[in-house]
C-alpha cells in the first residue's frame, strides 16, 4: 500500500485543498447540533424568536459553506484519483514492457491484464472514496464524541465505552476481510485465464468436442469466485447490523440517563436534543465503515499485486559501449563459440556454435525440433544474451551496439505468423512506420502475397483480424514475412516460415530473396529449401555438426543424407 501511496505525490497541492475543504465540511457538519442545541434552550424554550431566526440563518449559512466545501472535495478527489490511476497504470506498462521472457512465465497474460485493469481501478475508487469519505468517517466520529463531551461530558461517557467496542469489532473484520479480498482477485485471476484460454483456442476446443469440458471449467472457476466473493461481502456487510445494535443501545442510553439528568435539573432538552444528533451521525459514519473496509481490503490487495509487477527486476540488456547506430550494415554474421541456456533453466540450449555467414549469403538451418533453432536466432536481435562467446555483426561484438540499432537491421518472422486487427496495409506498414505505398507493395510482390492482397473486397485496405477476412496459415505466412521484407533488414531470419506454402509458391518467394540480397537464414524442415541455400547447417543437440553446400552435407552426413532419402525416396540422394 505504501508503494501505491507514492503515487499521490506530484498531487500534493490537490490532496491538501480536498482535505482543507473536507475539514471544512466536518466542522460544519460537527458544530450544527451545538447550535440546534441553543436553539431549543434559548430560542423554542426560552420563547425567543430572534434567537431562533439568528442561530436559524447561522445554520443555513453554514449549510451552504458545507455543500460548496462538498463540491470542491468532490471536483479534486475524481481529478486526483483518475490522475494517479493513470500514472499507476501508466508505470505497470512500461514495467510489463521491460520484462524479459521468464518474466512473462512468471506472470501470466490474464493475470496482467487484471492487474493493470481491475486492481488498478480498485485502488482508483478507493483514492476517491478515501479523499471523500473514508478519512471523513473516522474523524467524524472522533469529533461526534469530542463535541458529546463537551456538550454534557456525563452523558458523553456513554460514547467512550460504546465507541471503541465498535473499532475493535471493525478492526477485527477487516484483518479477516484482506485475506479474504486477496483471495478474490486471485479467483478472478483464474476466471480472466480460463476465458482467454477458451478464446484463444476456441477452433481446437470444438474440433475436439471439448465444450461441455470447458464450459466446465468456466462454470467451476466462476462459481469459485462467486463463493469468495460472497464470502467476503458478507464479512464486511455484517458490521451494518453490528454498529446498529450497538449504536441504538448507546441513543437508548443517552435517552434514559438523559431524562433523569433532565428531571434533576442537571441538563436541557436542547442537550438532549444535541446527544442524540450526535449519535444518529456517528451511526452514519460507522455504518459505512463496512463499505470502507471492503473496499481498503480490496484496494490493499490490488496493491500487493500491482506492487508484484511494479517490484519486479528487470535487468537492461548490457549495451555496454553506446556506439551510435551503423546507419548501413553489410550483414556479414559470425558466432564464436556461443553457448547459451534459458535463465530458469540449467539446461544449455546451444553450446560451441561456430559459424562465419557472409553478407547476402543465404542459409537454411535444418535439424530435429529442440535441437535449438529458434534459441538460435533468438541470440541474433539480443532477445536473450549468450552465455559465452561472441555475435558480430559485419565484425563487431553485438554487445557494443545499442540494441535498438541491432534490431533496426533484423527482420524477423516467427514461427507462428501473427496478424493485428487492422488493414492488410498497417500489418505490413508495421514492420516500417514510414513505409510508402511503393514499398509496402514491393514488398508485398516479394513475399508472394500482393495477388493475394489485390483479390481482397478492398485490396490493402481489407480488414484482417477481428471483424475482417480470415487468411489461411500460408497467407498469413507471407504477410507476415512481407512485413519483415518491408524494413529492408540486412539480416532476415526466418523460422520455418514457409512450412505452409506450396512448393511453387515458396520457390518464388526464395528466389526472390535472391535479388533482396539480404543475409538470409532460414530455419527448414523441407530438402527442396535447402536445396536452394548456398550453404545449410545442420544443428543436433544445440551445436552446429556440419555445414556446407547441399552436395558437400550429402558427401559428409549420415543424417543428412538419410533426411534427404526419407523426403526423395531411398536410392534418390545419387541423383539430387
Ligand atoms: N522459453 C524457454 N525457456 C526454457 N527452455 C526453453 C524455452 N524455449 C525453448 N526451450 C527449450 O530449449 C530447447 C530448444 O528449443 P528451440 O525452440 O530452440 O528448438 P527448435 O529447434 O527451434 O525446435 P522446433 O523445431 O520444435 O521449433 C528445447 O529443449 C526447449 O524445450
Amino acid at each position: 500500500m505504501r508503494r501505491i501511496l507514492t503515487f499521490l505525490g506530484p498531487y500534493k497541492i490537490g490532496i491538501a485543498i480536498a482535505l482543507f475543504v473536507m475539514l471544512v465540511e466536518l466542522s460544519v457538519e460537527l458544530f450544527q447540533p451545538f447550535i440546534i442545541a441553543r436553539i431549543i434552550d434559548e430560542g423554542v424554550m426560552q420563547e425567543d424568536l430572534g434567537v431562533v431566526f439568528r442561530l436559524g440563518g447561522l445554520l443555513v449559512g453554514l449549510s451552504l459553506v458545507a455543500f460548496a466545501g462538498g463540491i470542491i472535495s468532490s471536483f479534486y478527489a475524481a481529478h486526483i484519483s483518475q490522475s494517479a490511476g493513470l500514472d499507476i497504470r501508466s508505470r505497470v506498462y512500461h514495467k510489463v514492457q521491460a520484462f524479459s521472457f521468464s518474466h512473462f512465465a512468471a506472470f501470466q497474460t490474464s493475470t496482467l491484464l487484471t492487474r493493470m485493469t481491475n486492481d488498478v481501478t480498485s485502488i482508483q475508487q478507493t483514492i476517491f472514496m478515501s479523499l471523500r469519505f473514508f478519512i471523513r468517517a473516522p474523524l467524524l466520529v472522533a469529533g461526534s464524541v469530542v463535541m458529546a463531551l463537551v456538550v454534557n461530558w456525563q452523558l458523553g461517557l456513554l460514547f467512550l465505552i460504546t465507541v471503541p467496542i465498535i473499532l475493535g469489532f471493525l478492526f477485527w473484520v477487516m484483518k479477516r476481510a484482506d485475506k479474504m479480498f486477496r483471495t478474490v482477485q486471485a479467483k478472478l485471476d483464474t476466471v480472466n485465464r480460463v476465458m482467454q484460454d477458451n478464446l484463444s483456442r476456441i477452433r481446437l476446443i470444438r474440433v475436439f468436442l471439448r465444450q461441455d469440458v470447458e464450459k466446465g471449467h468456466f462454470t467451476d472457476s466462476a462459481q469459485d469466485l462467486r463463493f469468495q466473493t460472497v464470502s467476503a461481502l458478507r464479512m464486511a456487510e455484517m458490521t451494518m447490523p453490528v454498529i446498529l445494535l450497538i449504536m441504538n443501545a448507546t441513543i437508548i442510553g443517552v435517552l434514559w440517563f438523559g431524562n433523569i439528568q433532565v428531571q434533576a435539573g442537571s441538563a436541557t432538552t436542547g442537550e438532549i436534543v444535541a446527544l442524540v444528533n450526535y449519535a444518529t451521525r456517528m451511526t452514519g459514519a460507522l455504518s459505512i465503515f463496512g463499505w470502507i473496509i471492503m473496499m481498503v481490503s480490496r484496494a490493499r490487495a490490488s496493491s500487493v499485486r500491482v506492487g508484484e509487477v511494479l517490484d519486479t527486476e528487470t535487468k537492461p540488456f548490457t549495451d555496454k559501449k553506446r556506439t551510435s547506430a551503423p546507419a548501413a550494415v553489410n550483414g556479414r554474421l559470425t558466432f564464436e563459440n556461443v553457448a547459451f541456456h534459458y535463465p530458469d533453466t540449467s539446461m544449455p540450449v546451444l553450446e560451441n556454435v561456430n559459424f562465419d555467414i557472409k553478407a547476402g549469403e543465404r542459409i537454411a538451418i535444418l535439424g530435429a525440433t529442440g535441437s535449438g533453432k529458434t534459441s538460435l536466432f533468438q541470440l541474433i536481435p539480443k532477445l536473450y544474451e549468450a552465455d559465452t562467446g561472441t555475435i558480430r555483426l559485419d565484425g563487431k561484438d553485438i554487445q557494443e551496439i545499442e540494441t535498438a540499432d541491432l534490431r533496426q537491421h533484423v527482420g524477423y518472422v516467427p514461427q507462428e505468423p501473427f496478424l493485428f486487427t487492422g488493414t492488410m496495409r498497417e500489418n505490413i506498414e508495421w514492420g516500417k512506420e514510414d513505409a510508402t505505398d511503393a514499398e509496402i507493395e514491393k514488398a508485398a510482390k516479394r513475399a508472394q502475397i500482393h495477388e493475394t492482397i489485390m483479390d481482397l473486397p478492398d485490396g490493402y485496405q481489407t480488414l484482417v483480424g477481428q471483424k475482417g477476412v480470415n487468411l489461411s496459415g500460408g497467407q498469413k505466412q507471407r504477410v507476415s514475412i512481407a512485413r519483415a521484407f518491408v524494413r529492408e533488414p540486412a539480416i532476415l531470419l526466418l523460422d520455418d516460415s514457409t512450412s505452409a506454402l506450396d512448393a511453387g509458391t515458396e520457390k518464388k518467394l526464395v528466389e526472390a530473396l535472391q535479388e533482396y540480397a539480404c543475409t538470409t537464414l532460414l530455419i527448414t524442415q523441407k530438402i527442396s529449401t535447402a536445396m536452394n541455400a548456398d550453404r545449410v547447417f545442420l544443428l543436433e543437440d544445440g551445436t552446429i555438426s556440419v555445414q556446407g553446400t547441399h552436395e558437400e552435407l550429402l558427401k559428409e552426413s549420415e543424417l543428412y543424407r538419410k533426411i534427404t532419402e526419407s523426403q526423395f525416396g531411398k536410392g534418390s540422394v545419387s541423383y539430387v
